[in-house]
């Protein structure tokens, strides 16, 4: 069982602040590292696996330093987000050059073995030029394993992979989640996360947001507060009516085109979509349209950091 633990990591790249004083500790099973793109989770990624020095703090794998500790590197399998350089390999040679790179006594054999954890034996000796994006996903993953590390990362590993391959990798990081391994992967949509990941570190702007099961992650998403834009057949009445909800935290008349809208800042989504059409037509007023106006995930994340 292997941990690997944060310690206030900081990496620069000139003055940009790419991973801002993150601790955190990541241990056995299978963890997703959520956060939206330019996040710093390739950076965090390449400073666990030791591909990169930390500018601050220190990064460790069982209490001991990461970057340049072959001993470690020994240890950690690491599934990068780009493509394979060596597409013209069959899948069998990819995966034993690794094999071969790690000095393992019986590199065949090892071959064998991760080209079956990963189910790819059946293409295993076709060029990787003509796999399909997850079985790409899979020849990486078997070379990543190849050398059996206690801890697995990977870098977007869900990333323009078909639906039925998609699952057929999550079950794979399920199964070595299930093994004891320490398997970290990023991701920046949710809906991957809540499917596999025991439990969820959160980054947004190299910032370590938050921490907890996919449960917890949830509910502080969807606690915020949130805006609606309302467009109905009398703004100025529906915006006073809306004022004495208890859902509603604030609201305003706006007129960004000359035509009125209501802007409304809501405590709780479900009380706010349940009151309104009673509120309006006691009021005897027709809502003709209702749009979030930052649903978006940057949002959602920023609202984290924040909070
Ligand atoms: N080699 C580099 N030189 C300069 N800036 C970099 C370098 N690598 C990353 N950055 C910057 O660091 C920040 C974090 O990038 P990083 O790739 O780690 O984020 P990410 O969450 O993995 O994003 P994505 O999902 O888009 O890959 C970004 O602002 C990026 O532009």
């Amino acid at each position: 069982m292997s941990e690997l633990v944060l310690d206030s990591v900081s990496r620069w790249y000139g003055n940009v602040v790419a991973v801002n004083d993150v601790s955190m500790r990541i241990g056995p099973g299978v963890t997703g590292l959520l956060g939206p793109n330019g996040a710093g989770k390739s950076t965090l990624i390449a400073l666990m696996s030791g591909f990169l020095e930390p500018s601050a703090g220190t990064m460790t794998l069982d209490g001991e330093r990461v970057w340049r500790n072959v001993e470690v590197y020994r240890r950690l399998g690491l599934v990068p987000e780009r493509e394979v350089s060596f597409a013209y390999l069959t899948g069998r040679q990819f995966v034993q050059a690794n094999a071969e790179l790690h000095k393992l006594s019986e590199p065949r054999a090892a071959t064998q073995r991760a080209l079956e954890e990963v189910d790819l034996e059946g293409a295993a000796d076709r060029t990787i030029s003509t796999y399909s994006k997850g079985m790409r996903q899979r020849a990486k993953l078997a070379s990543a394993l190849v050398h059996e590390p206690q801890v697995l990362l990977l870098d977007e590993p869900f990333n323009g992979v078909d639906p039925r391959q998609r699952m057929h990798l999550m079950k794979l990081l399920t199964r070595m989640g299930e093994q004891g391994r320490t398997v970290l992967f990023s991701s920046h949509i949710l809906e991957e996360v809540e499917h596999i990941a025991r439990h969820v570190e959160v980054v947004v702007s190299g910032r370590h947001a938050a921490s907890g099961d996919f449960g917890a992650i949830r509910r502080l998403m969807t606690d915020r507060p949130t805006r609606y834009t309302v467009r109905s057949s009398d703004d100025r009445a529906l915006a006073a009516a809306l004022m004495g909800q208890p859902s509603v935290r604030g609201v305003s008349l706006e007129t960004p085109t000359g035509t009125s809208e209501v802007h409304v800042e809501v405590t709780d989504m479900g009380d706010f979509a349940r009151a309104l059409p009673t509120l309006a037509r006691s009021a005897g007023i027709t809502v003709r349209d209702l749009t979030p106006t930052d649903e978006s995930l940057e949002s959602v994340f920023t609202y984290l950091v924040q909070s």
